[in-house]
């Protein structure tokens, strides 16, 4: 029958047997150790956290005086974070960023390989964290192809970094690269999440809110002033005479003339919770949170007096030499029965009377109340 290698090895005396317990402790704490970091790794809100508990694990279970894992910036020139556990007793030389031409955790970055040091007296580019520190074991930590840092360990015996010891940091180091690799492909996930975000409510032309945030906006408002009771104000801004502008003058100088008026709309109101949006093709849309009939008009009359003084030349226009607007008026107080439409409703009608009665002026409408055809 064949034995283990253990087996074959039990046969020696008891100092032989005892060595090998010793070894087997030391196995077995390892292994816990490694077990740990791996749970450590799944646990904690943010990289930083994760980070602190792995780095805690190592001075808690090991002789270790100090562990900290240094992060390196994106092009990998300069050491920008550190997180640190132990008994730091010396002030270090130089603070972050740090240049990896400095210290022998620079040395680990600028080479990529794993420096173990046994002597740190007769190191050149050691850096004194602690007195009584004799070695210290530091990996790089490489996902792929990138370098995200490295991890530094600095022991008090001077034998204590030994093949076995190295070789569970070398794992451990390898967690850490996965642990760094995953936070930061979820960050960059998060941030063009927020973009998309971003661009799904934009209007593409003018910069401005787009139709869909306005819906959404204006949902959001019509439920907060219900329950404030508070009046909510719409104006709708026309262009007139847009299609002979664009005939006149082109599509692009059109566009042009939308994105002006975009910009003098969200300048000129110096309030921030008010939502300036495209509505339509040559249509704005400004929500009013808080505002009556009186404001909203007189705001309403502000801008159509701001786009005359803007004079941006429209030569097919039967109303005045330059781009004027037309803009219906409504302010509410959103009631139980009513929805947003309501509001909209009102301002549209009152665009609408607007243009009616010669385009370039404000109509301020009323809202039906509900139920009235
Ligand atoms: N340049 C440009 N034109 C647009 C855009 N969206 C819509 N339009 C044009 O806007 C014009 C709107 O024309 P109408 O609805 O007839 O209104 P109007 O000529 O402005 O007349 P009134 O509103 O009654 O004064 C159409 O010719 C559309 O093609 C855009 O993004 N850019």
């Amino acid at each position: 029958m064949r034995r283990s290698t253990a087996e074959r090895h039990d046969s020696g005396g008891p100092a032989a047997r005892g060595h090998r317990q010793g070894v087997r402790g030391e196995r077995a704490t390892l292994t816990e150790i490694l077990a740990e970091v791996s749970a450590q790794a799944l646990q904690g809100e943010t990289l930083e956290e994760v980070l602190q508990r792995i780095v805690d694990c190592i001075t808690r279970h090991l002789p270790v005086a100090i562990a900290s894992i240094i992060l390196l910036d994106e092009e990998g020139t300069h050491f920008v974070q550190e997180v640190w556990a132990g008994k730091l007793e010396l002030d270090l030389p130089f603070g972050m960023p740090w240049p990896i031409e400095r210290g022998a955790a620079g040395r680990c970055a600028r080479t990529g390989e794993a420096q173990l040091i046994a002597d740190v007296e007769h190191d050149p580019d050691y850096v004194p964290g602690n007195a009584h520190v004799r070695s210290e074991y530091i990996l790089p930590i490489r996902h792929r192809s990138r370098l995200h840092g490295v991890l530094n360990l600095e022991a008090t015996q001077a034998d204590f970094f030994t093949l076995e010891v190295r070789a569970m940091f070398d794992a451990v180091a390898s967690q850490i690269a996965g642990t760094i690799h995953l936070a930061r492909v979820v960050r960059e996930l998060e941030l063009a999440n927020r973009k998309l975000e971003q661009l799904s409510m934009s209007d593409g032309l003018t910069g401005i809110a787009n139709r869909r945030c306005f819906d959404q906006r204006l949902g959001e408002e019509w439920t907060r002033h219900l329950r404030d009771r508070r009046p909510l104000a719409l104006l709708l801004v026309d262009v007139d005479c847009f299609k002979p502008l664009n005939d006149a003058c082109g599509h692009l100088y059109g566009d042009e003339c939308l994105r002006e008026l975009a910009r003098l709309s969200s300048t000129m109101i110096e309030r921030d919770d008010v939502l300036v949006a495209r509505y339509g093709g040559e249509e704005l849309a400004l929500l009013l949170p808080r505002s009556d009939q009186r404001e909203a008009r007189r705001r309403a009359e502000h801008l159509r007096r701001r786009v005359e003084k803007l004079a941006l030349a429209h030569p097919a226009s039967a109303i005045a030499p330059h781009v004027t607007v037309s803009i219906g008026v409504c302010a509410m107080r959103p009631g139980g029965t009513q929805s947003p439409d309501a509001l909209i409703d009102a301002a549209d009608r009152a665009l609408y009377a607007a243009k009616a009665r010669g385009r370039n002026r404000v109509v301020v409408g009323r809202a039906h109340p509900p139920g009235a055809p």
